[in-house]
């Protein structure tokens, strides 16, 4: 087998195409690639990976044009320059690397805070300049100032300890943060119009989101103290910048530090050259550290992820481990065999899919396994589905899934029972993984059997009356196809029996048609694995 190819098409550590190599990874290091949109465009289709940071834009198009990729890897935290749903609907992963950079970054949130109180890169341009403005550069203490922070996740976690080491009372607005965390940080959980009213400094560290895009606004910055200092190395558009400019104009806002704009690169922008601000070309992650650890980490994860199955920090697909990957590898797939075993029986509208684990399956990542249960039963609907898109198409097509988990277990040590329901009707099927790691399927619609599934096979319900096995055996053999393996199950004698039928050769419409018409038939279908 040949080996993945990934592209790296950002200024990355090194450190990451090392590890690439090592891991078995072929790699390209192309880092002015993602600058160059058609470029990028014309080259990706090779690829089996794309690693990366924040100048290189992963639009529909480039995905579009991505005919192998399956993992994005984003070297650092935010994946705002990644189409995520585009990359969803194609089954590919995006992965980022959720703490590499975060003390980093708040470190020079921190530094903002200080340039900020004390004028540093003015006083520092001002003396070299020769004029030595001693009373020009008054600052203030930051010691016993109340600190703001909007967004207490990995970096407002890390910015709050520094600041209380500084002695500062911090302040923090963040719906999903619990009153246990905030005392446990020893922060003031609060509502962000008391955080405004109070705090002296403020810092963002919130994603941009249709809740946070501009969440400092003229607005917000009206119920702010006055002199208030603001400092943002989370995202541009948290802040409306033309708002913080005529607030820095009139001194309502009396410094700002800012890493991140709406437009970036920002060559040109409203705050440049407003009194007291001090900017920075999207630093907070650069440092010599920072860079390394998340180069690493994306790299260490990429390769897992082509080489063994593993998946770490991906945003659009359940985690699975280096370690747990070999011994969910029959589970997946079982549960996509099961899934596409139903998906290939259902002709009408589906309502649900309930997924059952029962055994010591329960105790594994189901999350994992129902994504492959529906990228096998989408499959024979779709195009193209795999365990990243699978979820998402679903809930597309509004069916609803259910999930259950069982750690006692009956007869079989352990199973996944898979039920579509339809607007007709609820249909189930059943399987495990014997011991010599081989799935096999146990029940269909509630009717036990034993079968393992063949690449083509037949599935045929009849009454259960005497000569069915032998006409159609007759009926294969006459027309030249041979029988692997035929397996059947029935509910009770002369009741409704099911038989599974592996054969060696694809068969013709018309043979269907004749099989269909062998006496006590009730359906036969033609399945693919
Ligand atoms: N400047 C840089 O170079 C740089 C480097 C790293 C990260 N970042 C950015 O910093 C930001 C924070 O990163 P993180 O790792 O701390 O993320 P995180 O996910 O750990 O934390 C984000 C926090 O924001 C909170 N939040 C979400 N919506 C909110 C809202 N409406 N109001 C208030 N809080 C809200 C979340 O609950 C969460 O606690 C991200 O935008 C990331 O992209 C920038
Ligand atoms: O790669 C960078 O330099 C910036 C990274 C930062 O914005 C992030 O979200 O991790």
């Amino acid at each position: 087998m040949s080996k993945p190819r990934v592209l790296i098409s950002d200024a990355l550590s090194e450190t990451a195409v090392a590890i690439f190599r090592d891991r078995g990874v072929e790699v390209d290091f192309q880092p002015a690639l993602g600058k160059d949109k058609d470029a990028l465009i014309a080259a990706i289709g090779e690829y089996d990976g794309l690693a990366i940071r924040s100048a290189t834009k992963v639009t529909d198009k480039v995905i579009a044009a991505a005919n192998k990729l399956r993992v994005i890897g984003r070297a650092g935290i935010g994946v705002d320059n990644v189409d995520i749903p585009a990359a969803t609907a194609k089954g590919i992963i995006v992965m980022n690397t959720p703490f590499g950079n975060s003390i980093t970054t708040a470190e020079h949130a921190i530094a903002m805070m200080f340039a900020c109180a004390r004028q540093i890169p003015k006083a520092d341009a001002s003396t070299q300049a020769g004029k030595w403005e001693k009373s020009k550069f008054m600052g203030v203490e930051i010691t016993g100032k109340t600190l703001g922070i909007i967004g207490c996740g990995n970096i407002g976690s890390v910015v709050a300890r520094r600041a209380l080491g500084l002695s500062m009372r911090v302040v923090a607005y963040d719906p999903f943060l619990s009153e246990d965390r905030a005392a446990d940080l020893g922060v003031e959980k609060v509502e962000l119009d008391e955080l405004f009213r109070r705090a002296d400094f403020i810092t963002l560290h919130t994603p941009l989101t249709d809740r946070t895009r501009n969440i400092i606004s003229a607005d917000a910055i009206a119920k702010m103290r006055d002199g208030v200092r603001i400092i943002n190395c989370a995202r541009g558009g948290l802040i409306d910048e033309q708002a913080l400019r005529d607030a820095l104009d009139s001194g309502k806002v009396a410094a700002a530090g800012v890493d991140v704009f709406v437009q970036e690169p920002a060559k040109e922008n409203v705050l440049f050259g407003a009194p007291n601000v001090v900017c920075t070309p999207h630093l907070g992650a650069s440092t010599m550290e920072a860079q390394e650890n998340v180069a690493l980490q994306v790299a260490e994860q990429m390769a897992d992820y082509l080489t063994t199955g593993a998946v770490t920090n991906a945003l659009n697909m359940p985690s699975i481990s280096a370690e747990e990957a070999p011994r969910l590898t029959p589970f997946v797939k079982l549960a996509e065999q099961l899934g596409s075993f139903a998906g290939q029986l259902t002709e009408t509208g589906v309502r649900r899919v309930r997924i059952e684990y029962e055994g010591t399956v329960a105790e594994m990542n189901t999350k994992a396994l129902t994504s492959a249960a529906l990228t096998g039963f989408l499959q024979p609907l779709l195009q193209s589905v795999n365990m990243v898109s699978a979820p998402a198409a679903a809930k597309e097509r509004g069916i609803q899934v259910e999930e259950t988990r069982r750690e006692q277990h009956g007869a079989y040590e352990t199973y996944i029972r898979l039920t579509v329901v339809t607007d007709k009707q609820e249909r189930s099927v059943a399987g495990t993984v014997f011991a010599d790691g081989k799935p096999r399927i146990i029940q269909i619609k509630g009717i036990n059997m034993e079968a393992e599934l063949s690449e083509l096979m037949l599935y045929i319900t009849n009454n259960d009356k005497p000569g069915f096995i032998g006409r159609i055996g007759t009926l294969l053999g006459e027309n030249g196809i041979n029988i692997a393996r035929m397996q059947f199950g029935r509910d009770f004698e002369g009741g409704n029996a099911i038989a599974l039928v592996s054969v060696d050769h694809k068969i013709s419409p018309e043979l269907m048609e004749a099989i269909n018409r062998i006496e006590n038939v009730q359906q036969v279908k033609p399945l693919v694995f």
